[in-house]
């Protein structure tokens, strides 16, 4: 964590790096409940690609589940994904009038947590199966790792690479809502000691699905 707070950084037009966003405190309660999250049923999966492949990282999902490549209301366990709780929306919605001048309407109603174990990583992707231009809010937990945020044409380079540290908040919406990011390293035994996490990187990323409840 930096000595002195910093403010909002803009990293691409309508992408915005806030790091130390949320307090320690409010670290340790969103550890406790992406642990209570992660519990079956509906709870933390490894999740395969329609080739087969296992993502490295482990999620759960709450509002609506996500497989590669789109949404559904079933977990692939059979039961019903987790609510969308309503302190995420006051969180994102606080988290978008953080980042913009011009918050406009927030009403997001899905979440993904990512777990990073110390080998996980994520692959140059676009959030896109949501009906919605809304922002993307994400918060980091643990471990900081090195967020990679491109341009929306395809995966390559240009690209900046943003470290995201525990508490950090990136929101990208605009004319960066559909850019290619990843996640290419975790830095394990970064995080802090005091927000009651063991090993890894947790990721929660709130969206606006535009999806009909
Ligand atoms: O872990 C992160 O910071 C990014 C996660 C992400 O891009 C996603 O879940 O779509
Ligand atoms: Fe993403």
């Amino acid at each position: 964590m930096a000595l002195i707070p910093q403010g909002p950084r803009t990293i691409a037009p309508g992408a915005v790096h806030v790091p130390g966003w949320l307090t320690r405190s409010a670290q340790r309660d969103l550890v406790a409940a992406c642990r209570d999250w992660s519990r079956p049923p509906a709870g933390m999966t490894r999740v395969k690609t329609p080739g087969g492949r296992w993502m490295s990282v482990r999620q759960v999902c709450l509002g609506l589940h996500w497989t590669p490549y789109r949404y559904s209301r079933t977990h692939t366990d059979g039961s019903h994904v987790k609510a969308f709780p309503e302190e995420l929306a006051r969180l994102a919605v606080a988290a978008v009038a953080t980042a913009y001048d011009d918050p406009g309407d927030y009403a997001p109603d899905i979440a993904l947590i990512n777990y990073y174990d110390s080998a996980a990583r994520m692959g140059m992707h676009q959030d896109k199966e949501e009906h919605c231009d809304a922002p993307v809010v994400s918060l980091s937990l643990g471990d900081s790792c090195v967020f990679r945020f491109g341009n929306t044409e395809n995966r390559n380079k240009p690209w900046t690479d943003v470290t995201l540290e525990s508490g950090d908040l990136f929101v990208f919406g605009g004319e960066s809502r559909f850019a290619f990011h990843g996640v290419p390293k975790t830095m394990p035994g970064t995080g802090p000691s005091d927000i009651d996490m063991g090993a890894g990187r947790l990721n929660i990323t709130i969206r606006q699905s535009g999806i009909e409840s």
